[in-house]
């Protein structure tokens, strides 16, 4: 079911397909006033095909988010590249072809899920299309609560919302920084299954952050291990498992396997 490959050559892939790579990226934060600097990157490298879901799982503070917002133009490298489809990330932030759903839903508390879901058609100077907001929220598990403001719905609900949301403009690029991390075991699975579910009829390039070593094995094609502190990349595990994926496959030894090992390999990794 899954293969383990050493991280270098794996990436080795035709650059036609490529949707999102960094190459050799380090990156230095400057901290307090004595401009101290400390590295949080170092010689990072990750190359995401175009409809391939890529899962990141490393220690804390490693520097899985600070990936994300390079790969979402927040952040730039001090050395290295990061290029998304073809180009620099703010190309495709110009265009509207990123989705981003981060760990906190960051809904407008004043607006219906529907606005809520709507928000990048008027934020990309769109019309906005009813039916696509619909079924989105179909999609999701949400129809009937299109009027109601995110203080009436459960964490997990506003998560939905904003995945949904991240989906509108139906990216090409999807990043997703631990969405379910504030939710509980239950719920957390469920949303897992329901992800899993529409990403397979979908496929769009996905890169996940989580803490969550079963959620990036049920998920994600391949799943990048850091080291720790200045993170780059230890391991990289390829889960060669038809989708759609359901609960079934959680049950398999294999799953069983794969977790254990990537848990391990995060056990043992240590900051540098
Ligand atoms: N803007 C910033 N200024 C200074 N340091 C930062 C900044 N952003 C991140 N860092 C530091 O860089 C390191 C990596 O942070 P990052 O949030 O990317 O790690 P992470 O692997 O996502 O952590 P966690 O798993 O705990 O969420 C941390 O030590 C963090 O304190």
């Amino acid at each position: 079911m899954s293969s383990s490959a050493p991280a270098a050559g794996i990436f080795d892939r035709t650059a036609s397909t490529r949707s999102v790579e960094l190459t050799a990226v380090s990156k230095e934060f400057t901290l307090g006033r004595k401009r101290d600097s400390f590295r949080a990157l170092d010689g990072f490298d990750m190359a995401v095909d175009q409809g391939e879901f890529v899962a990141i799982l490393g220690p804390s503070g490693c520097g899985k988010s600070t990936v994300l917002r390079m790969i979402a133009g927040l952040e730039t490298p001090t050395s290295g590249t990061v290029r998304v489809e073809g180009g620099p990330p703010s190309a495709l932030i110009e265009q509207h072809r990123l989705g981003v759903a981060f760990q906190d839903s960051a809904l407008l508390p004043w607006a219906s899920a529907w606005e809520n879901v709507a928000l990048p058609f008027r934020l990309a100077g769109r019309p906005v299309p009813a039916e696509r907001v619909r079924r989105l929220l179909e999609t999701v598990g949400l129809t009937g609560f299109d009027k109601a403001r995110p203080r009436q719905l459960s964490g997990g609900m506003k998560q939905r919302i904003s995945i949904a949301r991240s989906m509108a403009l139906d990216p090409d690029v999807l990043l997703l920084d631990e969405p379910f991390g504030a939710l509980d075991a239950v719920t957390r699975r469920r949303l897992n299954l329901e992800l899993g579910g529409v990403w397979a009829a979908q496929r769009t390039t996905t890169v996940l952050v989580t803490h969550d070593v079963p959620e990036a094995v049920l998920l994600a094609d391949r799943v990048v291990v850091m080291t720790g502190r200045p993170g780059s990349c230890a391991h990289i595990e390829t889960v060669d498992k038809a989708r759609p994926r359901g609960e079934e496959f959680t049950r398999t030894p294999e799953f069983h396997r794969t977790v254990d090992r990537l848990t391990s390999m995060l056990d043992n990794s240590e900051t540098r």
